[in-house]
């Protein structure tokens, strides 16, 4: 009778190793459970140190959460961390992807800062009361004129009580390769408070999270903090154009990192069903090699590309020389992404350089290449990227605005 005890024992080691099915459902179960026991352990302590609902009780959450990536295999890589040095209450948007997400909140959740959740969240158990502790706002999504009125006097509560609020403006969870179209209700918040918004960008779990194939392997989300944008000064007239603003930002980010996880993916598969991936710690991304992260922080581009000021910086990316990395200010747009010579190395850095219209030899080259005209290139970006085995250096060429 006491070996019965054993099969159990024996059986999940097996079923991890072998199944990802079975890692799936394992990890799932695990994460709501553990997030239950430690929600049951929260509530004493929140009440303790708060006597009740208090956005002080996140810092108690936060330490309690923050251990439960290592369970589930997962990393976080966090980029922009300055951006959050910003004194008082601010809007903090992001996409959505999973209840996984509550994770890399975690990660760098500031001080006094709760969240915007559906109510439907506060009859989760002793989660959903943790939740309330926390003092995160609840609205009913089913009723917008509810939720306009709760988020208005949030608005004003975020003033009163200094407090940061942290919105998912895509309302849902969200798992397809781009972001949804955004609620303007992080918008009107952010107005109607006349605070910043800082935009937040989380990696696709795609590399390691996959609800509908029953995957979930170890991974690495990359956190993107963006630069705030504010908001002061700004009436209801301007919620429209803020909104696609910020939801132009974040797509762009978003899209950027889902290209270099997609050379990421090339470069590992056929590991990604080992049980090593779905069970240790993920290996640094070989793609860092060919584009390696800039050394923070930048050089500050200049303001405006102009043929008759020669300039060039660091780039490290193509759409870093697109899309100024510290104002999200769009520096130019792109006319002619082209290969000037397809046997070219791949350099171990990527320099923006920008060829002046009054003709150099690699004006002319480049003219010949992307058939413009003189005094129509202003700058150009080179780029490595893997494909394949081999490695090809792509040049983008583009106007400024
Ligand atoms: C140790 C412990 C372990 C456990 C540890 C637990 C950790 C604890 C972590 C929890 C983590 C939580 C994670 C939750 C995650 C979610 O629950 S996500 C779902 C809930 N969140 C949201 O929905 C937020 C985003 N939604 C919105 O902002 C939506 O705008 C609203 C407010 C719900 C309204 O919905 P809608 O009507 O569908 O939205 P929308 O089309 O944007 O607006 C319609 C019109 O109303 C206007 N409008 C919208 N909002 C407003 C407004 N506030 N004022 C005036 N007009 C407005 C719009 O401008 C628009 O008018 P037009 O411009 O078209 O003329
Ligand atoms: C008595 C009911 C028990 C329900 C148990 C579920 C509790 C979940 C337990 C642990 C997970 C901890 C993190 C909780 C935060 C999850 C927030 C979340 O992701 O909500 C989904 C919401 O953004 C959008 O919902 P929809 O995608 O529109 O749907």
């Amino acid at each position: 009778m006491d070996v019965l005890w054993l099969i159990p024992l024996l059986l999940v080691p097996l079923l991890m190793w072998s199944s990802g099915t079975f890692v799936f459902y394992f990890k799932k179960c695990f994460y709501v459970g553990w997030m239950m026991v430690l929600a049951l352990l929260a509530i004493p302590l929140c009440m303790l140190k708060s006597g009740g609902r208090d956005v002080e009780n996140m810092r108690i959450i936060r330490v309690l959460v923050r251990h439960v990536k290592y369970f589930l295999g997962l990393r976080f890589d966090v980029s922009g961390w300055e951006h959050l040095q910003t004194e008082g209450p601010y809007v903090i948007i992001s996409n959505h992807q999973s209840s996984l997400d509550v994770l890399g909140l975690m990660e760098i959740l500031p001080d006094r800062c709760t969240m915007i959740a559906k109510k439907e969240l506060v009859y989760a158990g002793t989660v959903g009361l943790i939740c309330w502790l926390g003092g995160i706002v609840f609205i009913n999504r089913k009723k917008t004129s509810d939720a306009k009125s709760v988020m208005a006097e949030a608005a004003q509560t975020m003033l009163d009580q200094q407090i940061r609020l942290w919105v998912f403006p895509e309302g849902t969870r969200n798992q397809k390769e781009d972001l949804l179209p955004f609620k303007k209700g992080a918008f009107h918040l952010a107005v109607q408070a006349q605070v910043p918004i800082i935009p937040v960008v989380f990696s696709s779990y795609r590399n390691f999270y996959l609800r509908k194939e029953k995957r979930f392997n170890s991974g690495t989300v990359r956190l993107r903090i963006l630069p705030k944008i504010e908001t002061k000064g700004m009436t209801s007239d301007d919620i429209s154009s803020l909104c696609d603003k910020s939801f132009d930002l974040m797509q762009a980010a978003f899209r950027e990192r889902l290209r270099l996880q997609t050379h990421e993916q090339r470069a590992v598969e056929g590991a990604e069903h080992s049980p090593r991936s779905r069970l240790l710690f993920p290996p640094t991304s070989p793609s860092e090699t060919c584009l390696p992260r800039p050394p923070v922080p930048l050089p500050a581009p200049p303001p405006l590309l102009s043929p008759r000021f020669p300039i060039a910086w660091p780039c490290h990316e193509i759409s870093s020389c697109l899309v100024d990395a510290w104002s999200g200010r769009p520096l130019a747009r792109p006319v002619s992404a082209v290969c000037p010579d397809p046997h070219c190395a791949c350099s171990s850095s990527s320099t923006c350089t920008t060829t002046s219209s009054t003709s150099t030899s690699s004006s002319a080259a480049l003219q010949a290449v992307s058939g413009m005209t003189d005094g129509r290139i202003d700058a150009c970006c080179s780029s490595c990227m893997t494909e394949g085995s081999g490695h090809h250096q792509f040049l983008l060429c583009f106007l400024p605005f």
